[in-house]
């Protein structure tokens, strides 16, 4: 016996339901359904009113047509902003660069999230630097009632706290002011509130290996102070450059010109992390981004970790914010299922002026080996103050999406700033008009292209959605759709950053959470079966029952079903069709 549901009815199946006013419910279609005529068996027509039973009966000819349509009624479909924006800008005009936003308090109530949700966030990070256990695990279900009950699709990730050796506190809560000359002392001795001129450093051995004359820069220059002598464990110290100190201000060492880096025993993934890790496992979130990973292994360790959960798959991100991260970039991005370039405290540890190279060169290796990447940190910073972005803050923005990062992010902006919503329209404005001048100016045609596959099989899946991509781009098609079970597909095509909308149907929810993160994909879910015909047929049925395409519309389908579904082996295909 099958329920009754929306779908079928559209369907014009004929049937007739035990109680088919509660089914509709049950199937979690809001429709109204009081008065209208909604359903009929061979003979009669009738109206659907409260308390009318009667005994599902499908007769065989029907239950064919709802075994078909079944496929349908299991999935959920697309987004309903990505529906709406195209709806109202049509195919090329979907933002293609994923927007992340960091939760704070000045977000965590689920009108304000559902108001970030309306204006494209694709991802909520929460970053569990900050805030108890209980304010987290609201937030997620929230985000997750917004999706179940409202049609959003917004993945969660968790951020961990990692081991920042180098923060340290003045004990106030406002910014205080550092004058040339003054002396301060940096103690790691734990004391409550704040005692004049005097520093905490979170970490107890802060001042291994730093020798007098060695210099510590505050969040990368906001002030500058010189060790003028080592008292114990403490650091007495000079400014000689004035500034201001935050609180939980970020620090790094120098010595001639460059950072002292130092072998600290601290883990990657401390105690804390892990249990924040198990939670975020526990409450079904989608991605975990790991802060100061200075070599693969981090990555590899929480992988192997997670493959032992039965949970579903949640994908890990590598935050590259250290010197160290920098030297083993390589094996870091190919350990990880992407990249944070989190430009914060990248720049405490490396010279301002590197960041807009490393942003470049991390942006590309990213794409090289088909990991997507996030822009991270200050991109419209004023906007934690002010209504509108400073010119040089939409041109970093900008700067971001021309590179084709796969994704931005605000931090502060949306977690505790009075404009959080404005501030993701910027981004949102931003990113559609410079993809537009991308397009004009045939920019996706410069992209390097790089050979990732080193077997046949990878080599084939690589090279089909290498053509379909340019095939799409050149026949103008208005859409390309990828049945994909583990999203590499859809990732493939990715990142060749095509021009029309990337759709990609996968019966995997986590991959469907996961693609969220991907430039220019629009994940749908749908049940797969071996039989490939029948799978593109109930994706483009599904997309042009929700009106998404159009009889005339061409789509270009590009399919994968991996050897270990499809009955004799793997296969892929690229398909033109046009809507009939
Ligand atoms: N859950 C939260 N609760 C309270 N404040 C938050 C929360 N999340 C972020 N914030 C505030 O927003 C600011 C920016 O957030 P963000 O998480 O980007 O900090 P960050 O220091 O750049 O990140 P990280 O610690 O990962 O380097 C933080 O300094 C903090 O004041
Ligand atoms: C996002 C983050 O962790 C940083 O920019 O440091
Ligand atoms: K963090
Ligand atoms: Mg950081």
């Amino acid at each position: 016996m099958a329920e009754v549901n929306a779908m079928m009815i559209r369907a014009g199946c004929n049937f007739v339901a035990k109680n088919p006013v509660l089914d509709l419910k049950r199937s979690g279609f809001g429709m109204p359904v009081f008065g209208r005529t909604v359903w009929c068996n061979r003979r009669t027509t009738g109206r659907v009113g409260n308390g009318v039973k009667a005994v599902m009966q499908v007769d065989l000819e029907d239950a064919e047509r709802l075994r078909r349509l079944e496929g349908l009624e299991a999935t959920l479909g697309l987004d309903i902003v990505a529906e709406r924006e195209l709806k109202e800008k049509g195919f090329l005009g979907m933002r293609k660069t994923k927007l992340v936003c960091t939760i704070g308090p000045a977000c965590s109530a689920i009108e304000d999230l559902e108001k970030l949700a309306l204006e494209g966030m694709n991802i909520a990070r929460l970053n569990m630097c900050h805030n108890s256990r209980e304010w987290h695990c609201d937030v997620i279900r929230k985000i997750k009632k917004l999706n179940e009950g409202k049609g959003f699709c917004i993945s969660v990730m968790i951020d961990t706290e990692g081991s920042q050796i180098h923060v340290v506190d003045h004990g106030a809560p406002s910014s205080i002011k550092v004058e040339d000359g003054s002396i301060w002392l940096f103690t790691a001795e734990k004391f409550e509130g704040s005692r004049p001129f005097t520093v905490q450093a979170s970490y107890e051995g802060f001042s291994e290996g730093i020798q007098v004359g060695d210099s510590i820069v505050i969040d990368g220059g906001m002030a500058t102070f010189e060790v003028i002598e080592k008292i114990g464990n403490d650091l007495s110290c000079r400014c000689t450059d004035p500034g201001l100190f935050l609180p939980r201000a970020k620090c790094s060492f120098w010595r001639d010109g460059r950072v002292v880096v130092r072998n600290h025993e601290s883990p990657t993934l401390s105690r804390k992390d892990w249990s924040d890790i198990e939670f975020g496992i526990a409450e079904g979130v989608d991605f975990i981004a790991l802060s100061f990973v200075n070599s693969a292994d981090p990555v590899k360790h929480l992988k192997n970790f997670l493959s032992t959960k039965p949970a579903k798959s949640v994908r890990v991100l590598a935050k590259i914010e250290s010197l160290e991260s920098l030297q083993n970039l390589e094996e870091i991005i190919e350990a990880s299922e992407g990249i944070m370039v989190a430009r914060g405290d990248l720049g405490v540890e490396i010279p301002l002026e590197q960041i807009p190279a490393v942003q470049e060169e991390i942006t590309s290796v990213c794409r090289e080996l088909n990991k997507p990447v996030i822009i991270a940190s200050q991109l419209l910073e004023s906007m934690v103050e002010y209504p509108t972005p400073t010119r040089a803050e939409v041109a970093d923005v900008s700067e971001a999406v021309r590179q084709y990062a796969d994704a931005l992010m605000l931090s502060g902006e949306s977690a505790i700033g009075s404009y959080g919503q404005k501030a993701l329209s910027v981004l949102q404005m931003a990113s559609c008009r410079m993809e537009l001048w991308s397009r004009e100016e045939n920019r996706e045609n410069f992209l390097p292209h790089y050979q990732l596959g080193v077997s046949l099989h990878d080599r084939i899946a690589e090279e089909i959605c290498n053509s379909a991509a340019e095939l799409a781009n050149r026949l103008s098609v208005d859409a390309i759709f990828v049945l994909t079970t583990q999203g590499h597909m859809a990732s493939l095509l990715s990142r060749n950053r095509p021009r029309p909308p990337i759709f990609a149907l996968t019966d995997d929810d986590s991959t469907r959470m996961a693609l969220n993160l991907q430039w220019g994909v629009f994940p749908l879910r749908i049940e797969l079966s071996e039989d490939i015909e029948a799978n593109i047929w109930r994706g483009i049925e599904l997309v042009k029952s929700k009106g998404l395409v159009k009889q005339g519309d061409s789509v270009l389908v590009v399919s994968e079903i991996s050897p270990a579904r499809a009955a004799s082996m793997a296969s892929q295909s690229i398909q033109l069709k046009t809507i009939v």
